[in-house]
């Protein structure tokens, strides 16, 4: 099939790029390269720097090829952030979405998988797993500039007939096990990453925000699911929008605390991380965590990395060979070679 990847120089994107072309498809990345990194995008891969707020130049990229998929990963996604720039983060993420969808709807795209998000939901409404059905109830802007996207998405289908998978991640975590790629956000706000910097020596100090949640240690719990099982998803889910458009909520169903990975990072990494407690971080539902059966069910998809330790590992793992992300080191010989650029 040929796919354009809008936002494939990221973290997520990048990796579900290397489960296309090892199921032997084509691949053409459009981003803009404000978060993501031309290195982590792998051989053989085309490239646009486009910016998807400018609806001529996304207008451009869309209509150069017939393509059989739109994979759209490109948006602003810290949810503090969006608290702090509301307008801002509803402004960029709907309008790039908008014009990506608009663009692949004219030019009679027929597949379309969005990266959604468990920020949709606020963890309050539903004790235990959060099901695809929860009530949509965002705590951020960020988590309503993803529901206005699927909203989109509806549309799309209903007058042009454009099928469209919203794969609602839940944490997003670790690296590909074969150490080609990682995850480099500037600045990091994650937890796991910046826990795994702290332990070796890249960050001072680790701060935990807030220790007054409603949950078993006082700190927030998140749902984590491996990167390559998120790509593994994204390409099950291509052949299921033959038949009619999806939303799943897709993570592991197990919840771990704020504390619960610190402990897992020093495990893992036989180091002591520094940590101090630090105010409520706005934005921040108390608990997140996936009921992905439907998904398991309709897709036959099913995560490999169930245990924390396993994924804090090939985080770890990627984070000591690049101390400076795809900066300053380049990638292991073999990895990577340059980049095609159209
Ligand atoms: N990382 C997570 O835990 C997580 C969880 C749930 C959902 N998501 C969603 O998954 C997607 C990917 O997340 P990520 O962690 O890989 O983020 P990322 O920042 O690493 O990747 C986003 C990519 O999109 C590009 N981009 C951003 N705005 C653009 C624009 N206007 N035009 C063109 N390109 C643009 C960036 O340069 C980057 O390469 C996002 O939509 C995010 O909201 C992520
Ligand atoms: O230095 C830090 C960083 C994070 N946290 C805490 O760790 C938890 C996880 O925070 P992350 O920033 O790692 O992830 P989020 O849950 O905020 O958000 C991630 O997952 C969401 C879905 O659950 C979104 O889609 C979003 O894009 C993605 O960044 C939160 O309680 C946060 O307060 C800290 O205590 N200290």
């Amino acid at each position: 099939m040929k796919c354009l990847v809008a936002g494939g120089a990221g973290y997520v994107g990048s990796h579900v790029i290397i489960g296309l072309l090892e199921a032997g498809h084509e691949v053409t990345v459009l981003d803009n390269l404000s978060t993501g990194h031309l290195a982590a995008i792998p051989p053989g891969v085309g490239f646009h720097n486009a910016d998807l707020t400018d609806a001529q130049a996304t207008k451009k990229v869309v209509s150069q090829k017939k393509w059989d998929v739109v994979f759209h990963f490109a948006a602003l996604s810290s949810v503090s952030e969006s608290v702090n720039r509301p307008f801002h983060y509803l402004r960029q993420n709907t309008l790039s979405s908008l014009n990506l969808i608009e663009a692949c709807a004219h030019q009679g795209v027929k597949r379309f998988v969005f990266s959604s998000t468990a920020a949709l939901f606020n963890g309050k409404t539903h004790h235990g797993l959060i099901p695809d059905n929860a009530a949509i109830d965002p705590s951020s802007p960020y988590g309503d500039s993803k529901y206005v996207t699927e909203r989109a998405l509806v549309w799309a289908d209903r007058i042009y007939g454009m099928r469209s998978a919203c794969l609602r991640y839940f944490n997003a975590a670790g690296a590909d096990p074969l150490g080609r790629l990682g995850e480099d956000h500037r600045p990091e706000t994650h937890l796991i990453p910046l826990t795994i910097d702290t332990a070796l020596g890249l960050n001072p100090l680790l701060k935990i925000f807030g220790s007054d949640y409603n949950t078993p240690d006082g700190t927030c719990v998140r749902d984590y699911v491996h990167v390559t099982d998120l790509a593994d998803a994204h390409i099950r889910v291509i052949d299921q929008l033959d038949n009619a458009s999806v939303a799943y909520n897709l993570g592991n169903g197990k919840g771990f605390s704020n504390l619960e990975i610190i402990q897992s990072v020093e495990r893992v990494s036989g180091r002591k991380v520094h940590w101090e407690w630090a105010d409520r971080r706005h934005g921040d539902p108390a608990t997140l965590v996936a009921d992905s059966s439907r998904i398991q069910r309709e897709i036959g998809w099913q995560p490999q990395y169930q245990d924390i330790d396993s994924i804090v590992t090939t985080a770890l793992h990627w984070r000591e060979r690049h101390p400076h992300g795809y900066g300053k080191k380049r990638l292991p010989e073999n990895s990577i070679t340059p980049l095609e650029c159209i």
